[in-house]
């Protein structure tokens, strides 16, 4: 199936008062988002985050969850995204492009993430843009501190949205950017005041798009943020009164690992890098490597992007996984520049490169000998 053809989804996650419904306010008023599905998934009894949205078109679904955080959310959504094209079509047209989920900022977005690339009903009509992220500047730090789930949505985001620079001080949004520089270095960063933030700045985030423009790897991957000892530039200010640290301190630099590590602290699990591979990679010794990863590590391996350069084909093949769970892998038409070998840029925790090499050696070298009747 062709990707560009799929409903792209464009999932806003963030924990809980961290500027989601505000970001979400700015969103729907732009000419971009006019022809977006818009569903906000709240948790509880008191459906209150659709009152805040100022949506005035009727392409809003506002979806009630209540039991089991995780299952719910994933069966409402799954019923939500298969139905949505009858209630929403008109004359057999469809009137939504595009689809915006603010999740409840209670929940790891993980779930929801594996539903849209895997339920047969809903993985064959949609695809998943992008992940956008709101993490608050003025308590960022003592909800990654003490909330695992907020660690984890800032490490699989593909855009991270830091709200409130208003209200933070200098310290805090330094401390928060040099952590976020460990938790997810490619990811770019948005300083947004009050929820000020461009539609373009979090639509098209993914490899595919639906104008079918040619797909802009070194963009998607950002495999130079990965470097082991990244220096994280700035965060840009989105609009003039954007707070940006940069003003404050000029000349200041913050380095990726200049804080103590701390086995209690959440985001000291997390490593971001970037693997390489010289030589074109056998696919059978891929697979094989990938499934014995995945099924031992695959909750610990928050994100992988990667494009592969696979022994007897000349195109290369990118793969797209969220936790243990992975895109079908889609075949680029041609290589984006000379750089023919694979890369991979792993978001894990736990787990760390030494490992992801040490194990990819160990298949590359033993599997050719085994025979290819017994593998
Ligand atoms: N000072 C200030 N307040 C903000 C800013 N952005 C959002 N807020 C306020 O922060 C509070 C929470 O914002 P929401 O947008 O409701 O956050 P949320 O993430 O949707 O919250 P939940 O749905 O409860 O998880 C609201 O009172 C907003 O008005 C900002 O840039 N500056």
């Amino acid at each position: 199936m062709n990707p560009a053809s799929l409903i792209p989804v464009t999932l806003l996650t963030g924990f809980l008062g961290s500027g989601k419904t505000t970001v979400l306010n700015h969103l729907v008023c732009q000419p971009e988002l006019a022809d977006a599905l818009v569903i906000i998934n709240e948790f509880g009894d008191m459906p209150l985050d659709h009152m805040l949205v100022a949506h005035s078109t009727e392409n809003l679904v506002m979806e009630m969850s209540s039991g089991c955080l995780c299952c719910t959310i994933r069966g409402d959504l799954v019923q939500t995204l298969r139905d949505i094209a009858w209630r929403f079509s008109r004359n057999g047209q469809r009137q939504f492009r595009r689809v915006l989920i603010e999740t409840t900022g209670l929940a790891d977005p993980a779930p929801i993430i594996h539903t849209l690339m895997t339920h047969p009903q809903v993985a064959n009509r949609y695809r998943l843009d992008g992940i956008v992220t709101t993490v608050d500047l003025a308590t960022g730090n003592s909800t990654l501190d003490h909330h695992p789930e907020a660690v984890r949505q800032a490490a699989i985001a593909d855009c991270l949205l830091l709200t409130k620079a208003d209200v933070a001080d200098t310290d805090q949004h330094h401390t928060l950017l040099r952590r976020l520089d460990a938790i997810n270095p490619a990811a770019p960063r948005h300083v947004l005041n009050h929820g000020e933030i461009a539609a373009n700045k979090v639509l098209d985030l993914g490899l595919f798009s639906t104008e079918g423009k040619t797909p802009d790897v070194s963009q998607w991957l950002r495999e130079e943020a990965y470097g082991a000892d990244t220096h994280r530039h700035a965060a840009t200010p989105d609009n003039q009164n954007g707070h940006n640290p940069e003003r404050h301190a000029p000349g200041h630099e913050h380095h990726a690992h200049d804080h103590a590590h701390d086995v209690n602290r959440h985001d000291d699990h997390i490593r971001a890098f970037c693997f390489t591979v010289d030589e074109p990679i056998p696919e059978e010794i891929l697979a094989a490597w990938l499934e014995v990863l995945l099924s031992f590590v695959g909750t610990n391996i928050l994100r992988v992007k990667g494009i592969l350069n696979i022994e007897g084909k000349n195109q290369p093949v990118v793969i797209h996984g969220v936790q243990h769970i992975f895109h079908p892998p889609a075949t680029l038409p041609v290589w984006p520049d000379a750089d023919r070998r694979s890369r991979l840029v792993f978001i894990t925790r736990d787990v760390n490169r030494h490992a992801i090499e040490e194990t990819f050696r160990a298949f590359r070298d033993v599997l050719p000998q085994v025979p290819k009747d017994m593998s």
